[in-house]
């Protein structure tokens, strides 16, 4: 049990800006940060994420993965958009993190440098589907293993299901900032999500913040489903 507080962040995948500008207005104020992800930089451009972001917190969430050398040069590449927050996946390994680290410290100003979150594992990925891939003991083992690496090399936070915001905690304690895609309204369609919980059970779990995306822009009034979700987060 925790008295944290928990913010929303919606995820807004579409490739028409004129789409994802209509869902961060219904979204505002209920969700503090909007985040666009690889579906719409990759359709829209980066210069739609700009406009889309202007007078907004935004959580680019494109999850770099490749050498260190590159992923430390895309980083750079990002500060122009001024981004809160910015993904990199934690299994690119210690001096990929530590390239990302250095790079976001170089190119952005401090006081205005986003929160460097590493993805451990996909929460659409349950124990069989990471098994197949070569990873025994389990997704648990697998995020503690990543997340120790990650905040090791520079990461200021962690992209995990709410399932191991209690593990987590336990290892790492207060400071790391814990970000819970695959969350579920009770009664949601999980989709391709496997590790979800309820915004309400990521709260008393710890997470400091919860991305919902399909059960806010699926819905036939976004601005109330974003509104419920929010008050769940406060009840
Ligand atoms: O492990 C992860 C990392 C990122 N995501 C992203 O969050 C949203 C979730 O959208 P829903 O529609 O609520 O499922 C989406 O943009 C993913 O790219 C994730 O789900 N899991």
């Amino acid at each position: 049990m925790t008295d944290r507080q928990t913010g929303l962040i919606a995820a807004l995948d579409t490739r028409d800006p004129t789409q994802a500008e209509r869902w961060a207005h219904a979204v505002t104020p209920h969700a503090s940060v909007i985040k666009l992800g690889l579906e719409f930089a990759y359709a829209a451009g980066f210069g739609a994420v700009a406009r889309l972001a202007a007078g907004r917190a935004l959580f680019l969430d494109l999850k770099l993965h490749d050498i260190p050398n590159t992923v430390g040069a895309a980083v750079g590449s990002l500060a122009s958009l001024k981004p809160a927050m910015l993904t990199i996946h934690a299994s690119g390994g210690s001096a990929m993190v530590a390239a990302a680290s250095a790079a976001r410290n170089d190119a952005f100003a401090t006081t205005a440098r986003p929160l460097l979150l590493a993805v451990t594992v996909l929460t659409s990925l349950d124990d069989a589907a990471l098994a197949e891939t070569g990873v025994a003991g389990g997704a648990r083992a697998q995020v503690l293993r990543l997340a120790e690496l990650a905040l090791r090399n520079g990461a200021d936070g962690l992209v995990c299901s709410a399932r191991e915001l209690e593990a987590l905690r336990r290892e790492f304690g207060e400071s790391p900032v814990l970000v819970t895609p695959g969350i579920r309204p009770a009664g949601a369609a999980a989709g391709d999500q496997k590790r979800v919980m309820t915004p309400g059970e990521a709260r008393r779990a710890g997470a400091d913040w919860i991305v919902v995306g399909r059960p806010i822009t699926g819905a036939d009034d976004p601005a109330a489903a974003a509104a419920a979700i929010a008050a769940e987060l406060t009840s």
